[in-house]
């Protein structure tokens, strides 16, 4: 009864639970026992040894320091044991390891504590730089075992998270995580010298009565210039096209506690003018001269807000010039935006660099004079 008690339990446990207790039945030897383990480095006398070993531990004549290595030296140790497979890794541009566990075959602590173990000292002795490593949420279990193995944290996504040791005598250049959030405000005028300005149903505005601009975030893979349009039309169904970055801001430290958030105002023009606002987020929205948009008290009472304002109100009278884009590639060939002052291409000041640009020059030209 109490047997059966006690592997119940060890099911449930994790691999640093049962390791911390020296009379539980650990899932490996359960599963050795039965004939159906997965570990062919174990076999019955080094976990007999091991235990032992632990047992030792407990009764505090022996320190536990080292104590999973000692595991894995267990393992080499004995004349039936197999050598210990190295983690699949591929080798990075800086000298580092990436280890992608996310189409492996599952695998326990256990095995992944050995293996983790073996690899990091072929890396070290390798003379391998920065590790990284790839967990599926599936193998998320195996995080405290590369955390005592000396790896943090690194980012996270929906499928996986990934973590990274630096392995290496010499200073860490492991870049760090992600640590901007991209937003924009859209500024749409109509030939009326209207604005497109909403009030929302939730957020930092909610019952100010401050009509604003439509704001939103830039979504993974999009460009500044896409979002800004797709935000206008899914805040308030207007049709846009991009004409210009107008301005752009930056706050440390104001978005998921640490990040800093860079938001770019942008101009659009409007190719339909019936608002359809969206309900989920949008309480109202209109049209309003720009005039009156600017002379809000919310607007005026703050620095900013009164900047970015004062600016809209300058390049609807046409007395402002922003950035506008220009497509070209990176160095590995995907599409790249250059936001740039045309006025200055106009003056002579640049190179014109590229085929597209002197169309972006020519449309420029067309629209602002
Ligand atoms: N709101 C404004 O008037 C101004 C905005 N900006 C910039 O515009 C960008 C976007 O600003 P906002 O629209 O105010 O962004 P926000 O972060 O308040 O909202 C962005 C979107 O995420 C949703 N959201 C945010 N936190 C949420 C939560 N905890 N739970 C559920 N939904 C949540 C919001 O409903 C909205 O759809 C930022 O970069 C900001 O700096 C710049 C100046 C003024």
């Amino acid at each position: 009864m109490e047997e059966k008690k006690e592997a119940a339990a060890t099911e449930e446990a994790t691999t640093s639970e049962w390791m911390s207790r020296p009379n539980m039945v650990s899932p490996e030897e359960e599963r050795f026992r039965s004939g159906g383990t997965k570990c062919r480095a174990l076999n019955l006398v080094s976990i007999q040894q091991w235990r032992k070993k632990r047992r030792r531990c407990a009764r505090g004549e022996e320190t536990t320091a080292g104590e999973m290595n000692e595991l894995v030296d267990l393992r080499c140790m004995d004349g039936e044991a197999q050598p210990i497979a190295l983690l699949n890794g591929k080798e990075d541009r800086y000298g580092g390891v990436e280890v992608n566990l996310m189409e492996v075959e599952p695998m326990t602590a256990e095995e992944f504590y050995a293996k983790l173990d073996v690899s990091l000292k072929a890396w070290k002795d390798q003379g391998k730089k920065g590790i990284w490593i790839k967990l599926p949420c599936e193998l998320l279990s195996l995080v405290d075992i590369a955390i005592k193995k000396g790896f943090t944290y690194h980012h996270a996504e929906k499928e996986y998270a990934v973590l990274t040791s630096w392995i290496s005598d010499l200073p860490s250049t492991i870049p760090a995580n992600a640590s901007h959030r991209i937003g924009i405000g859209a500024l749409v005028l109509n030939k009326n010298r209207e604005v497109l300005v909403v009030q929302e149903i939730d957020g930092v505005f909610k019952g100010t009565g401050l009509w604003k601009l439509p704001t939103g975030v830039i979504q993974e893979g999009e460009g500044i210039w896409a979002g800004a349009v797709r935000e206008v039309k899914e805040e308030t169904g207007i049709e846009t096209k991009f004409v210009e970055v107008l301005a752009f801001g930056e706050s440390h430290q104001s978005f998921l506690e640490r990040k800093t958030d860079i938001y770019f105002l942008c101009e659009l023009e409007p190719s339909t003018f019936e608002i359809k606002k969206q309900d989920s987020e949008i309480l109202d929205a209109k049209w309003m001269p720009i005039e009156d948009y600017v002379k809000q008290p919310f607007i005026q009472n703050r620095e900013n807000f009164r900047y970015m304002a004062n600016i809209c109100l300058k390049r609807s009278r046409e007395e402002y010039l922003g950035f506008s884009t220009v497509l070209t590639k990176n160095l590995t060939g995907k599409e790249s935006y250059l936001y740039c002052n045309t006025a200055d291409f106009l003056n002579g000041k640049l190179d014109h660099a590229s085929t597209s640009l002197f169309t972006t020059l020519f449309r420029k030209c067309f629209c602002l004079t």
